[in-house]
């Protein structure tokens, strides 16, 4: 059964990150409920989950896929573009390493999110932007090229993290929705969809695709391509510039 790191909100939620959208009030009662409707549905799906336990001091520490890049058989421990977010690393490297990953670091000068890490087969296209610079995409380069990955930096300006502009179908479509893609050439092959949260799939298996409720058009266009969206609504963590992707780290099938 293939296995999702999950990590629940805190108390703080509400003082999470913002950077490219106004700050809104966040309703922590709602974002809890939202995130267990997450887990659920990644139950429904025939996930099971490992909680990476909670750090109450760090208002992002629920968008778990920031602290780390997994593949194959070995976890890269991203080391946060943010200051604030480092300390969110550990406990999550101590959980992905129980789950028998060989472990690897981002280390100074380099600083990398996991957000901004797409990967589409053995391409992995790195957001090169606030989060993630040079000596991360290098050091992630080096980590991963002996395993066989063909690691391309890609620049990221006009949102947080690659990852909210662009994300990939199963059959390895990147898609985005446009006027967030700063270069849309610089992906094998790219489709756009009709509104910003169409862009954040999660790969569930088959053709099965976990994504926002905020993409009713972008569900449409996925069911019409033979895909089937399963729809949560994450509204709470997308105020704090979350996505689908962000809330989980899905770890080898
Ligand atoms: C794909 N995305 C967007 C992510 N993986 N991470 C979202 C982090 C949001 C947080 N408030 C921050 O600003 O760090």
């Amino acid at each position: 059964m293939p296995t999702a790191l999950i990590r629940r909100p805190g108390p703080r939620l509400a003082e999470g990150l913002v950077t490219h959208i106004e700050r809104r009030p966040v309703d922590i009662a709602l974002a809890a409920s939202q995130w267990q409707q997450y887990v659920d549905a990644l139950h429904r799906t025939g996930w099971s989950t490992v909680e990476v336990p909670p750090i109450e001091e760090c208002p992002d520490s629920v968008f778990v896929e920031d602290t780390m890049v997994v593949y194959g058989d070995l976890a890269v421990i991203a080391r946060a573009g943010a200051n604030e977010r480092r300390p969110e690393a550990a406990a999550a490297e101590e959980t992905v390493a129980k789950q028998g990953y060989r472990i690897a670091h981002i280390t100074d000068p380099g600083t990398l999110d996991g957000g901004d890490v797409l990967k589409v087969g053995s391409t992995m296209y790195v957001g090169q932007g606030g989060r993630t610079n040079t000596a991360g995409v290098e050091q992630l380069r080096a980590a991963f090229a002996p395993l066989g990955a063909d690691v391309r930096a890609v620049p990221v300006r006009k949102v947080l993290h690659l990852k909210s502009a662009v994300t990939a179908l199963p059959d390895g479509t990147v898609i985005g929705y446009e006027p967030l893609v700063d270069d849309p050439s610089a992906f094998d092959s790219f489709r756009s969809v009709p509104e910003e949260a169409g862009a954040h799939v999660v790969l569930l298996g088959e053709d099965r695709l976990l994504m926002a409720a905020s993409a009713p058009r972008s569900a449409e266009l996925f069911a019409d391509l033979g895909y089937t969206p399963v729809v949560v609504d994450i509204s709470e963590f997308e105020k704090l510039e979350g996505c689908v992707t962000c809330l989980s780290v899905r770890l080898r099938q």
